[in-house]
């Protein structure tokens, strides 16, 4: 069996937080607002994986009223709910992601996050696929107030 998942997250840019996307921390000089790191890529990734499933969403799981979450690490939630898609009987068919960004670049640091996601998702390099783009400076992420992540994910059921 085959199951497909779809995720979609905004996080507001701010001064004095870190710029943590897709669990790797880039430079730049604004950082994403949230009870959590904020990292935008990795909860829409996990709420993909979720949807798959069946299992509801991340706020579900790690609601943003509980202080057991307050600046949680991110990969660390997402190693949670990947736990849970393995005990389901399901191993990743393929991810591919999408960052929302005006600034930063962020073409420099896709591998590393595709490394990093193929890590925290057990998973082979070629099942991830991780891109960027802008919005032509149109809307909130166009007027750099923040970032966007949209996935979609593909489960496979182990035979
Ligand atoms: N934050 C971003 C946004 C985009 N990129 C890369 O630039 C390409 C062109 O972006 P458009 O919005 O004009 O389509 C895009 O395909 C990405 O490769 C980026 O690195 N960082
Ligand atoms: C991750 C959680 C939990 O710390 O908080 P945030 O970092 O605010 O993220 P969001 O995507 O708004 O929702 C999920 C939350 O419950």
């Amino acid at each position: 069996m085959i199951r497909i998942g779809q995720g979609f997250d905004v996080h507001q840019l701010v001064e004095n937080r870190p710029l943590i996307i897709g669990g790797i921390e880039i430079p730049y000089e604004k950082g994403l607002l949230g009870h959590s790191d904020a990292d935008v890529l990795l909860h829409t990734v996990a709420d993909a994986c979720l949807g798959a499933i069946g299992e509801g969403d991340i706020g579900k799981h790690f609601p943003d009223t509980d202080m057991a979450f307050k600046d949680a690490d991110s990969a660390v939630l997402m190693e949670h709910v990947w736990n849970i898609v393995r005990e389901k009987g399901y191993k990743l068919g393929n991810l591919d992601c999408t960052i929302i960004a005006q600034k930063p670049k962020m073409a420099p640091h896709i591998e590393k996050i595709r490394n990093r996601i193929a890590e925290l998702l057990q998973a082979e390099l070629s099942q991830i696929n991780v891109k960027a783009t802008t919005t032509e400076k149109l809307g909130f992420t166009g007027r750099e107030e923040g970032i966007a992540a949209q996935a979609a994910v593909l489960l496979v059921k182990n035979e």
